[in-house]
């Protein structure tokens, strides 16, 4: 379809126009020698191509900014460092800013792809930008429509330009934060970004509108990865980035619904996405052999040195960010559900990388203190995603995505902790991070506990209830070493982990503080940490 017109988007040029590429031509466009710079791709010895995503290897939270209307104040969560408000001649300045930039490419590809499994609930997104990897990633993350699904795809509902080589020299007395601008106007049904290459900011852009519109219509829109066993059983695992999702529920004896964005509706769990988003950095064929297996054609590696021979290297020290990336449609994955759906959730998990080393690696939860936890959301910022990070910084993130939120997290709490009732769903707190040896839970530990969780028989184990941190937690699970289960076992000194768990506990109490000017967060208080 070259004859698609730009020009109602304010991109006029002397442009070839690339309408859903195939991956033959997207792969053709990115090891083309006349690519330059960020653009130019490296072909790996699977088969997959490696590009250099840039000058910011993740994403900039703060660079995110809505457009006050009418429409989005009555409902938009303006907490002020997630969601900023700006105004829509900001908006239309950088709009102009990227669509000059867009205007004087030489080659502009447009992929047009749903988010969302459901045809009740998805949103058809269409993406404008002129890096031939961009494209490649949103072909690979989004879901990809039939030919005659685009042959009747019509008009979008919803525009994203990336005019991620242009950036934004007014900011300040705009009143933004950088010069990188992720903007988004819900009345012109419109994204623009500028100032990064982080394909990221696509994905998780549209995931903040689907945060948006699908809550308001009771559906539970969340930050987490889901499988689902033969008979139907499904385990959902919330957790901020590098917490586990993708690691865990590509596990060998279940299929995969998908692993980071998921709505849950009246019929089950749905995938808004089409494909994974795997961190490579160390990746080892034992540890993760699905991710490994997942990596050849069509897959996208991001910023991994690729040796003479072809050969990715993982390792990361060869690398220039520990937000080493790879990108693949779902279908890489040998099990997948085909759609990406399935029943209601019977597990719900959340991930918390505990950096204090004080939380036990699996604790059973009721059903205030899963209400607690989800609306405390601690957790850690772990190295790589977002951008400033370079250490595990721990974080109070509500709905275990702040980021991605854009409705009070009170909002994502009712619809989810209802879902939970309706459906009998158990909750429970996995950390995934570290324990008193200093060394974080291995992931053999990890994946035990979550077999226990899965086939149930951590209900049947033995507990201790953990004081400060007012936690119930298993001593003995199959496979899992059960020095580790109580915490305290895994100090020298007991009174180190108590010291510990009192601050920790401290600032979930300070933290709990924005939630309590109602009177049912109140009563969940003496379902929190105590001291
Ligand atoms: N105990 C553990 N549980 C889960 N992941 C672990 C654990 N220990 C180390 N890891 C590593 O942490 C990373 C988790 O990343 P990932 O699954 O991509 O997170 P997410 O999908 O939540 O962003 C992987 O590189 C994995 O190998
Ligand atoms: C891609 C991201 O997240 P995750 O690591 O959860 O995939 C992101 O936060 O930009």
């Amino acid at each position: 379809m070259a004859n698609l017109d730009l020009s109602k988007y304010g991109i006029s040029g002397n442009f070839e126009i690339l309408h859903n590429p195939t991956y033959e031509e997207l792969f053709q466009a990115e090891i083309d020698p006349a690519n330059e710079g960020f653009e130019k791709g490296v072909l790996t010895t699977t088969g997959a191509v490696s590009v250099d995503t840039g000058k910011f290897t993740g994403r900039s939270p703060k660079d995110k900014f809505f457009v006050k209307d009418a429409v989005t104040d009555e409902h938009l969560w303006w907490d002020g460092t997630i969601n900023r408000p700006t105004t829509p001649e900001v908006f239309a300045h950088c709009k102009d800013l990227v669509t000059k930039q867009l205007s004087t490419a030489k080659k502009l590809y447009v992929v047009d792809t749903f988010c969302g499994t459901n045809e009740d609930t998805r949103l058809k997104v269409r993406f404008v930008m002129e890096v031939a990897w961009q494209a490649h990633f949103v072909t690979n993350m989004f879901i990809r429509p039939s030919h005659y699904e685009l042959a009747n795809y019509g008009e979008p509902d919803f525009v994203c330009l990336n005019g991620s080589k242009t950036s934004n020299p007014n900011w300040k007395e705009q009143g933004l934060n950088s010069e990188v601008f992720t903007l988004f106007n819900l009345t012109e049904r419109m994204q623009v970004i500028g100032g990064t290459w982080y394909g990221g900011e696509m994905k998780k852009g549209i995931f903040a509108l689907q945060n948006y519109y699908l809550p308001l219509r009771g559906i539970a829109s969340m930050h987490c990865s889901a499988n689902v066993g033969k008979d139907g059983d499904v385990a959902i695992f919330f957790g901020l980035s590098g917490t586990g999702k993708t690691t865990l529920s590509a596990d060998p004896k279940r299929y995969l619904i998908g692993d980071d964005e998921h709505g849950w509706d009246d019929h089950g769990v749905f995938n808004y996405e089409g494909g994974c988003y795997a961190k490579v950095i160390d990746l080892e064929k034992d540890k993760e052999p699905d991710i490994w297996r997942a990596i050849r054609r069509d897959a996208l590696l991001e910023n991994v040195t690729v040796g003479a021979d072809g050969t990715p290297d993982y390792s990361a020290a060869a690398s220039k960010t520990e937000n080493t990336r790879v990108s693949y449609p779902i279908y890489h994955i040998n099990k997948i559900v085909s759609p990406s759906r399935a029943g209601h959730a019977k597990k719900i998990i959340y991930l918390s990388a505990d950096a204090f080393g004080v939380l036990p690696p699996v604790s059973i939860l009721d059903e205030k203190s899963a209400q607690y936890h989800f609306l405390s959301g601690f957790t850690s910022k772990l190295a790589g995603t977002e951008r400033g990070i370079t250490e595990p910084v721990p974080s109070f993130s509500p709905a275990f995505g702040e980021a991605f939120l854009t409705l009070h997290p009170t909002m994502y709490a009712k619809t989810l902790i209802g879902k939970a009732k309706e459906h009998n769903a158990k909750v429970y707190l996995v950390n995934t991070g570290w324990n008193g040896t200093g060394k974080r839970i291995s992931l053999k530990n990890t994946r035990a506990i979550i077999d226990a969780i899965i086939d149930g028989s951590i209900e049947n184990a033995p507990t201790v209830h953990v004081p400060i941190l007012n936690l119930v937690a298993p001593t003995a699970l199959n496979n899992v070493d059960s020095n580790i289960l109580d915490p305290r076992d895994t100090y020298a000194d007991v009174a180190e982990w108590e010291t510990k768990a009192k601050s920790l506990a401290a600032k979930y109490i300070k933290n709990f503080e924005q939630y309590c000017d109602n009177d049912d967060a109140k009563a969940l208080i003496p379902s929190g940490p105590q001291l």
